[in-house]
């Protein structure tokens, strides 16, 4: 697959802050791409220099094979950006608002099917002052699709959304992603990365400290997983303890729990099988991008930078 936006060596500073140190990715067409990292990691600086809203120090990037800076022009009919923190005119309506960016593009996105899809249909009349902060972080995102961009940067945008409206979210971008779509989803959520990215780039104080999909950084972590089940009659443990990549078999009342790493749940199915065992509420508990997340940095996703291990 060629490339959809290739980042190299990217370095950004303010004054003394280094916000982005030396950080290369390279995102595939049609993937979602997330980078994922707390407050303060480098996320926004890094996709605003991909974008050409903000200047590097130092680095090359290419999106769909145009210079952010040089190509400005011919990045923004194909590019559409949720911006962390966009601010609209307030005496505008929804609807007007959409319109008005809508006229920008040569070939844009259907509005109606925008607005239904991402619930402002019935705000289409409302004051930009006048809507929550969800409805808001809502336009924000139809913003960056209204232009029916090829590549699509999603700064944190399901931010201030609640539970139902954020699934609502995920399933939009779920569509967009099969329209072909390429997006970068920058967030500090794992479950939202976990659910959406076929990648993740973990981010932390300015750099890239891992880039795979969600299950492989969760391999990488080293945690063990667990399986939990009621087997449907009691067998002896050594059924399960030589199987490869059992660490231990443990009873928690009426339950096993075996404790391991690789494909434990497969093997131990198997195993149970071919003993002729079912298993009833069966449980897999593996690592996740927060483990990840520690093994790589030493400290969790929701620590401000500047705790824990440098
Ligand atoms: N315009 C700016 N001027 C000075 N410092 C800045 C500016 N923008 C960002 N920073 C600093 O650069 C570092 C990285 O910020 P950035 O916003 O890129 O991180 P982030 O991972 O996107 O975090 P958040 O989710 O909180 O926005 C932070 O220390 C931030 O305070």
């Amino acid at each position: 697959m060629p490339a959809a936006i290739e980042v190299s060596h990217l370095r950004k500073t303010y004054g003394s802050t280094i916000a982005v140190d030396d950080v290369s990715f390279t995102v595939t067409e049609g993937e979602i791409f997330g980078i994922l990292g707390p407050n303060g990691a480098g996320k926004t600086t890094t996709v605003e220099c991909a974008v050409g809203l903000r200047i590097p120090d130092r680095g090359r990037i290419r999106v769909l094979g145009l210079d952010p800076r040089a190509d400005r022009e011919q990045l923004h009919a194909i590019v559409g950006v949720q911006l962390q923190a966009s601010t609209l005119p307030g005496p505008l309506r929804v609807g007007e608002i959409l319109r008005l960016f809508r006229s920008f593009y040569r070939e844009p996105a259907d509005l109606g099917e925008l607005m239904g899809t991402l619930g402002l249909a019935d705000h289409r009349d409302v004051y930009y002052k006048s809507l929550s902060g969800g409805l808001k972080q809502r336009l924000s995102v139809a913003l960056a699709l209204v232009g029916n961009p090829r590549v699509a940067v999603l700064d944190e945008m399901t931010t201030g959304l609640d539970p139902q409206a954020r699934r609502d979210t995920w399933d939009l971008i779920d569509g967009v992603r099969d329209r072909g779509v390429t997006i970068v989803l920058v967030t500090h959520y794992m479950d939202e990365a976990e659910r959406l990215c076929d990648r993740v780039a973990l981010v932390d104080r300015g750099r890239v400290v891992a880039i795979d999909t969600p299950e492989g950084l969760a391999d990488r972590a080293g945690v063990d997983k667990q399986v939990r089940f009621v087997p449907s009659t009691r067998f002896d443990d050594h059924l399960l303890t030589g199987l490869p990549g059992v660490h231990s078999v443990e009873h928690d009342g009426e339950h096993v729990v075996v404790t391991g790493s690789g494909e434990l749940a497969n093997a131990v199915i198997l195993a149970l099988a071919a003993a002729g065992i079912q298993a009833r509420d069966l449980r897999l508990d593996s690592a996740n991008l927060e483990d990840a997340f520690v093994e790589f940095t030493g400290r969790h996703l929701r620590e401000p930078a500047g705790k824990g291990r440098r």
